[in-house]
């Protein structure tokens, strides 16, 4: 059964359609890419997915529930986390707070307990701690927990939200250009860790990336946007020899040079 089930999805602001009919399927495990150029309407898809906007049409099934309606905090709630084009942390809390955030979606405590700091309250705020310690070093980030986040620099800050949103215990992850602004070894480094966020811990990944580098390399299935429509899928060698996606967006020069990179 597909966790993530997309379908006929439409979203206008005004006159424009930055969603319009699109359609597709995320299978429990798989890592997905949404690549298309800027303006395609793939943060929009976003958005609407975790309940920022309300789309004009269509069904998002998540888990076999629908989304549309549901609130960001619902959403969250029912399994989906999801890190931003722009990284946005908490920038004077430590890291090991940040990553407490994350987990607050999960939190049982009642403001009594938590007044009172009564032993439920303290054995779960230990509890928690030690998780965000353990999401700290999976996502390679040590002996940084007290720094200050803004102090972190940019490629550790990315891993960072990466751990707060490992810490919601999601069913699904969705990366808003993750490797956006990294070079090319951290951005190799990312991609392993991605693969091993699914391998490991089950997470189904969908991934908005413009490197398509990263894209190539770990994507099973992708989906390409084009002025809001869905103008292709299908697997990295498909969608690499597509002529409306080379003409759209790879450009002929680069979708061979990929071709020539993934052959190698
Ligand atoms: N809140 C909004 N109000 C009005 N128009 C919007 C809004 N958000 C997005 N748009 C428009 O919708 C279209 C799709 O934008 P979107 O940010 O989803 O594209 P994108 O594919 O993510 O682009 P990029 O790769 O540059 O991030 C664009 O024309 C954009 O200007």
């Amino acid at each position: 059964m597909a966790l993530l089930e997309i379908s006929n999805l439409t979203k206008t602001f005004g006159g424009l359609k930055a969603i319009s009919g699109v359609t597709f399927s995320l299978a429990q495990g798989q890592i997905m890419s949404i690549i298309g150029p800027n303006g395609a309407g793939k943060t929009t898809l976003f958005n609407t997915l975790t309940g920022i906007y309300r789309p004009n049409k269509g069904a998002i099934v998540f888990n076999g529930k629908s989304l549309v309606g549901r609130r960001p905090d619902q959403i969250a709630a029912s399994g989906i986390a999801r890190t931003f084009q722009n990284i946005r942390l908490f920038p004077d809390m430590s890291v090991v707070e940040n990553i407490l955030v994350g987990m607050h979606v999960h939190f049982r405590q009642n403001p009594i307990q938590t007044l009172l700091r009564l032993p439920t309250f303290m054995r779960e705020e230990a509890e928690a701690e030690r998780k965000a310690v353990e999401l700290m070093h999976y996502v390679g980030l040590n002996g940084v927990g007290n720094e200050t986040a803004k102090n972190l620099p940019y490629g550790m800050q990315r891993r960072l939200e990466i751990a707060r949103a490992l810490a919601a215990d999601p069913k699904l992850l969705l990366l808003d250009e993750p490797a956006a602004g990294m070079n090319p070894q951290e951005s190799e480094e990312i991609t392993k860790l991605f693969r091993n966020i699914r391998d490991q811990k089950g997470i189904t990944i969908l991934l908005i990336e413009h490197d398509m580098r990263v894209v190539m390399k770990i994507s099973e299935h992708i989906c390409v946007m084009d002025y809001g429509e869905k103008i292709a899928e299908g697997s990295p060698a498909e969608i690499r020899s597509n002529t409306r996606v080379i003409e759209a967006y790879l450009g002929r020069g680069a979708a061979e040079e990929l071709h020539l990179e993934t052959s190698a």
